[in-house]
């Protein structure tokens, strides 16, 4: 019987973001409607939809071989963990995730140090006591489970809550104190797995595929044939990731350049080469690199 892996994919902020990155990386995941067990175009994976919250405790205990989800969550679970790769990518943006200390604007609280006696919501109910213990501060600390935002002032005193673009924050004319902890998802394997010859080589090369693909994201390749007088100048413009690959071309005085670059800068660049004599410009889209 052919070996499998079984794999956790967060269900929730980080579902969409996370199969977007793995169908970048080469693993189509087939959703369907409310089902939690996807197929995928590789029949060596066993996927499961869990939440991210839960998926270090199941691979710490053994039960899941590996999973992507958020260092907030799975960092509790460490010591049972292989940490194989930080992927950055959030929801939304390229940010992480902050946990923050929020009140409302007009809060007497400035620091950590006024929550002592207060009343703080969160889901991160560890997180938030870790945070209070470190600053010697006592407060009481509540569970939520969810719409955290709309308990200050009237329900709780504080909120501790997720933040990415900060547009909650600004919605609900909150202001944030601190911040506790930032995050970003990570690839991580059971350490149980990881000592299984199959399933560690199964997951290394499918971390290096993930992270070729996170690698890619916001960059172009860019070509074009060049005098050979102007190369200097063309090196000197050139944001370059690496060197970029130079190449004698068969008509004399000329060369190609290929490189890659970032791309919100091509479109003031690629106008400064043809200045520069380049032809034969052009831009593609990459979708993997291996450095
Ligand atoms: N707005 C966000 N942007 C980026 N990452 C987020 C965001 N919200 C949550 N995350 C990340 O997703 C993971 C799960 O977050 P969280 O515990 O808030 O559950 P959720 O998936 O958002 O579901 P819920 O609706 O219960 O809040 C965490 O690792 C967290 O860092
Ligand atoms: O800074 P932003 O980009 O606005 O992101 C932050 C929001 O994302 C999370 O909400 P979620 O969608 O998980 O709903 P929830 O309130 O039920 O947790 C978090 O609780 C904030 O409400
Ligand atoms: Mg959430």
């Amino acid at each position: 019987m052919s070996q499998k892996l079984k794999i956790a994919l967060p269900k929730g902020s980080l579902q969409n973001p996370t199969i977007q990155l793995l169908e970048q990386a080469g693993f189509n995941v087939y959703m369907s409607d409310r089902g939690l067990r996807p197929n995928s175009n590789d029949g060596e994976l066993d996927i499961y939809l869990i939440r991210a919250q839960e998926i270090g405790r199941y691979m710490a205990e053994g039960f899941i071989d590996c999973g992507i989800t958020g260092y907030d969550w799975a960092s509790a679970h460490e010591e049972n963990l292989v940490d194989l790769a930080e992927l950055p990518y959030s929801r939304a943006t390229v940010r992480p995730t902050k946990w923050v200390l929020v009140v409302p604007e007009d809060s007497p609280i400035q620091s950590v140090q006024d929550l002592e006696g207060k009343r703080i919501a969160t889901e991160g109910v560890e997180i938030t006591q870790n945070y209070l213990k470190h600053n010697g501060v006592n407060a009481h600390v509540e569970y939520s489970w969810g719409a955290t935002e709309v308990k200050v002032p009237d329900l709780v005193d504080a909120i501790v809550d997720v933040t990415e673009t900060g547009s909650s924050i600004r919605a609900n004319n909150l202001r944030i104190v601190d911040t506790l902890l930032t995050s970003f998802p990570h690839f991580y394997s059971s350490k149980q797995a990881y000592s299984d010859e199959w399933k560690k080589a199964k997951m290394d090369r499918m971390v290096l595929m993930v992270k070729a693909a996170l690698e890619a994201r916001g960059k172009v390749g860019l070509k074009m044939n060049l005098p050979e007088k102007s190369l200097q100048e063309v090196i000197e413009k050139l944001p370059s990731l690496r060197r970029p690959t130079i190449a004698r071309l068969a008509e004399d005085g000329w060369v190609a350049i290929e490189t890659i670059i970032e791309d919100k800068v091509a479109r003031h660049l690629i106008p400064d080469l043809k200045e520069l004599g380049a032809e034969g410009i052009i831009e593609y889209p990459l979708t993997k690199i291996v450095p």
